[in-house]
């Protein structure tokens, strides 16, 4: 006959579990069934610039706790941190995510998508196939240089903030304040929609 195995308090198999583990798992649970909501901003300016946006869009999608809920219009943007003429010009655009995942996981993806686009980092804002930067996620606040959320110049940066309003006219930048606000503070000369031009929700 066999009995049902059931660990004691003495079972010498059983170890506790630290109180740190459970405190992650918690976290991981309550993010599973209740998915945050990211910004992100891509930039190309090397390549075919558009495709480069697309196929990062796409890389996204296809990440599992990863679901693109919308794109916006693709701005052609003059480099900003670099010497006028130095650089060809970019594309840029915002997307909003609906994930599961925690905000390092999701930087981590955003470096694979990158580096599937073969982007190389030398020079300090360097041209770029791609650039994957995590401008918000949720309402979290932190000055980690690893991942600064928000990200620390998305607010000063009309090429992140022209395309985010026009995708979302209400938005908020955690702890600065109004998307729209911050749009009318900075200056748009060398940010100009492209829309001719489109970039495709994943179905
Ligand atoms: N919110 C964020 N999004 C993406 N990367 C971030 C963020 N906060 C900190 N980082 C860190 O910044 C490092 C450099 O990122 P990256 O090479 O994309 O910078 P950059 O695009 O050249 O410049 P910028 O940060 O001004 O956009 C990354 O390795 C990453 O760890
Ligand atoms: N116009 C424009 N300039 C930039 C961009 C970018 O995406 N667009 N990204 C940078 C580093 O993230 C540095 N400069």
């Amino acid at each position: 006959m066999s009995v049902p195995f059931t660990p004691g308090p003495s079972d010498p198999t059983v170890q506790p579990v630290p109180a740190s583990v459970v405190e992650k798992v918690d976290a991981a649970d309550s993010t599973l069934s209740n998915p945050k909501r990211a910004v992100i901003a891509l930039g190309s300016n090397l390549g075919n610039r558009l495709e480069n946006l697309q196929g990062a869009i796409d890389a996204l999608e296809d990440t599992p706790g990863v679901r693109v809920k919308g794109v916006s219009p693709v701005y052609e943007t003059q480099p900003w941190g670099v010497e006028p003429g130095t650089q060809p010009s970019y594309f840029n655009a915002v997307v909003v995510l609906k994930t599961t995942l925690d905000p390092s996981s999701l930087l981590e993806r955003a470096h694979a998508v990158e580096e599937a686009f073969h982007r190389v980092r030398d020079e300090r804002w360097g041209p770029r196939t791609l650039d994957v930067d995590i401008v918000s996620y949720a309402d979290v606040v932190s000055d980690d240089p690893r991942l600064t959320l928000p990200h620390p110049r998305a607010h000063e940066r009309a090429f992140v903030l022209a395309p985010w309003h026009d995708l979302d006219p209400e938005a908020q930048l955690p702890g600065r304040g109004s998307v729209a606000d911050l749009l009318d503070a900075v200056t748009r000369a060398g940010v100009a929609p492209r829309a001719d031009l489109e970039l495709r929700l994943p179905e």
